[in-house]
């Protein structure tokens, strides 16, 4: 393989720190591999050098190639991943005698033991919060806000104001600290304290951190977009003043900033922490084609916060197609071509922004019988409470005999929560089962309930009694009549301590009923719902944006790109810029992976295409890709969106010769300015009456604004031509 003049560069850097810019699919693992043998070649003792990679498989997979590439008997230079390092520095703090030996909590119920714990302690004088407290999601935002507590090195009480989390969780910041008490007393430690803990020894004692500095001379860093506050500090101690930092990753890629991360790190932050740099850009992908790799530079553009750094397709990568479609049906028509052309499923993968995005697929997939496996086996829509809830309300309505089923009753009681503890519902689903009637208000069974509480049972039990009558209704009548009863988005938006949960699951219920219309006989659909599913190993992939991380495949389709669901925002949670700009990132990942072929879909009806397609230019891209390996190309003028874009890429591959002009526009007919319209103003159009802006997008000059009419519903208008007057 010959390595390109860039990542020579990089391999030859001489002294002082380094950032290395690397767009996806670069061969930063090949390059990094090169660097280290070249340090090794140029005398630097292999103890002297660290290499840090983001999780064990990157590193096990970094050390295989650095022993490939050596002579035999070469020692080789330690590789860790952050939690190895911490887990060094702490056996040795604890040798040293400055820290207490702890015992980690490995399993997930353990820390949930302990943080019900510590939430029942500082709620002991507001014993009606508890039952909220002790609910699963709750406990797992609490967990959640604990690990972010010691990966951004802040106290609770700032994070917690900085963070859009419910008010009634407004005792978290109390329940750190009782929780760091329990771990104290209880002489154990989370994943976090293996960072958390070294790190606040070393940076509060000067003399103790003399002790750990100076070891070496070069550190190099992958992925180091998604390193948090502590993970940098740590190796800014590290580092001390004698050693040579080389991060590299890519800006761009920054999609953990929910776990800490921040795209600054690797631009602005990283010369504040640690001074000057020499920057080298990896533009050059050996991943996919030109088309994608024009549609990814216009998909970020919009950023503000990123690398100027455009991403280059290498001449030999294959020639990736791009395509744009509408729902399931469009998916299956694509994995019925793939296989035609005697590829295999397995290396296709269908991304998500979010699970609840992936059950109208994991439906059309199931209903067409076409294999498939998640990234995470829970994520089968059908093991989810909450839909086996739902399905276990259209059972009861074609069977009423389940009503004497107490383990039946039990889930439905329980889903969504009626905040009431589990083991009082399976009491009362076994009085219910077995005498059919509501007990009285006195009855030990219910007595002790609050009257909310006992009023929403009541309204289940009333519920379900009255089902077996609405047999003969279509099922998606049936469910929406079921959540209407049981107020299932208001319960679920309750339940949710972080803003983003309560709306996945709201979405997960539209997405159900959208699904349900498309069948008529109930229980065709029980029996979907009902059917024993698994994950297939040869076939498609489905996974999250953020689980696909690092990886790529032939075949990659992008499912639920809507407005709203990706970018992900709502009435009650707006975008911010900064958000706006993660979502576009994480759009930036997705559409990345591929290799030979993408494949975008948005969902039909009520949801509008997201504005990331628009923004990725795809048409465009596949325009010009077609023109780079015409005969003719030069006898053409282009018309393109974004002429400077694309003319700036043409001019990087040398083929300046190909002309671009823009497209050809209607003058708006009115001058708007940006300031004149924003989320949440209100103004009155001619024929739809009063509304509420929930977006403004498109040309500042010439937007397009999203307006929710309070009769009217939902429009999208040209700001400019549309009849509206705004109101103060
Ligand atoms: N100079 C080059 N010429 C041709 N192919 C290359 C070159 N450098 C890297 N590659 C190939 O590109 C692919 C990706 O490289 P590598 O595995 O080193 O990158 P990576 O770090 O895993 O990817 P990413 O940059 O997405 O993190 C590999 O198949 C590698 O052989």
């Amino acid at each position: 393989m010959k390595l390109t003049a860039e990542q020579q560069a990089v391999i030859h850097h001489d002294e002082g720190h380094a950032r290395v810019a690397a767009v996806a699919g670069a061969g930063k693992t090949t390059t990094m591999a090169a660097r280290v043998h070249y340090l090794l070649s140029r005398g630097v003792p292999p103890k002297r050098i660290l290499v840090l990679m983001f999780n064990r498989s990157a590193r096990e997979d970094f050390q295989r190639r650095l022993a490939s590439m050596a002579p035999s008997g070469q020692a080789l230079p330690d590789v860790r991943t952050f939690h190895s390092l911490g887990h060094r520095l702490t056996q040795s703090l604890c040798r040293w005698g400055v820290l207490a030996p702890r015992r980690l909590l490995s399993a997930e119920w353990q820390l949930e033991r302990l943080l019900r714990q510590a939430s029942l302690n500082v709620l002991s004088d507001a014993v009606e919060r508890r039952d909220a407290a002790l609910e699963g999601d709750r406990l797992e935002t609490l967990a959640h806000f604990c690990g972010l507590v010691k990966a951004e090195m802040l106290p609770p009480e700032a994070l917690f104001d900085r963070l859009n989390y419910d008010p009634d969780t407004d005792y978290f910041p109390a329940a750190f600290n009782e929780a760091e008490r329990l771990l104290r007393s209880e002489g154990v430690m989370t994943y976090a304290d293996l960072l958390y803990r070294p790190l606040q020894a070393l940076e509060a004692d000067s003399a103790l951190r003399s002790r750990v500095e100076g070891f070496l001379d070069h550190v190099i860093i992958d992925e180091y977009q998604d390193i948090n506050a502590a993970q940098q500090r740590l190796l800014a101690v590290l580092a001390g003043k004698r050693a040579s930092v080389m991060a590299v990753g890519d800006a761009n890629q920054c999609i953990y900033e929910w776990r800490g991360a921040r795209p600054d790190t690797m631009l602005e932050n990283f010369t504040a922490t640690f001074g000057e740099a020499t920057d080298y850009p990896l533009s050059t992908t050996f991943r996919h084609g030109h088309a994608l790799a024009l549609a990814a530079n216009h998909a970020i553009a919009a950023n503000q916060r990123r690398p100027d750094q455009l991403c280059l397709a290498a001449p030999h990568n294959p020639d990736t197609r791009l395509s744009v479609g509408q729902g399931g049906r469009q998916l299956l028509d694509a994995l019925i071509d793939w296989q035609a052309q005697g590829r295999v499923l397995s290396d296709v993968s269908l991304l998500v922004r979010s699970w609840a995005l992936s059950v109208p697929f994991q439906l059309a997939l199931l209903q067409a019988g076409i294999p498939f496996r998640l990234a995470r086996e829970d994520r089968f829509v059908f093991r989810l409470p909450l839909v086996q809830a739902l399905a276990g309300y259209l059972k009861l309505s074609r069977r009423p005999t389940l009503l004497q089923d107490p383990e039946q009753l039990t889930l439905l009681l329980a889903q969504p929560t009626p905040f009431v503890a589990r083991e009082r519902l399976q009491r009362l689903a076994q009085y219910l089962a077995s005498r059919q009637a509501w007990p009285e208000n006195h009855d030990p069974v219910i007595s002790d309930l609050k009257p909310i509480q006992r009023r929403t049972l009541k309204k289940r039990w009333t519920l379900l009694c009255e089902l077996p009558q609405l047999s003969a209704w279509p099922p998606a009548k049936l469910l929406q009549h079921v959540v209407d009863t049981i107020e299932a988005e208001k319960t679920l938006r309750r339940a949710a301590a972080r803003r983003e949960k309560g709306e996945e699951d709201v979405r997960l219920l539209d997405v159900l009923i959208e699904q349900a219309q498309s069948v008529s006989d109930p229980d065709a659909f029980i029996e979907l719902l009902e059917r024993p599913i698994e994950n297939q190993a040869a076939g498609v992939l489905i996974s999250t944006v953020h689980g696909a991380k690092g990886l790529e495949w032939p075949f990659v389709a992008v499912a639920g790109v809507n407005e709203e669901d990706f970018p992900y925002y709502s009435r009650d949670n707006p975008l911010t810029d900064d958000r706006l700009e993660e979502e576009r990132r994480l759009f930036y990942v997705a559409i990345t992976r591929s290799k030979e072929q993408l494949l975008v879909l948005h969902d039909g009806g009520a949801h509008r295409p997201s504005r990331f397609i628009t923004e990725s230019a795809w048409q465009d891209s596949m325009q010009v890709a077609a023109c780079l390996v015409s005969d003719n190309a030069q006898s053409l003028t282009l018309r393109v969106t974004s002429p400077s874009l694309v003319g700036r890429y043409l001019s990087q591959l040398g083929r300046d010769d190909i002309e671009l002009a823009a497209p050809e526009v209607q003058a708006p007919q009115a001058a708007y300015t940006a300031s004149a319209f924003y989320p949440g103003q209100r103004l009155h159009h001619a024929v739809f009456g009063e509304g509420e802006v929930a977006t403004v997008e498109g040309n500042p000059s010439d937007p397009v604004i999203d307006v929710r009419f309070d009769q009217a519903g939902r429009r999208r208008l040209i700001a400019s031509r549309a009849p509206i007057e705004r109101l103060a």
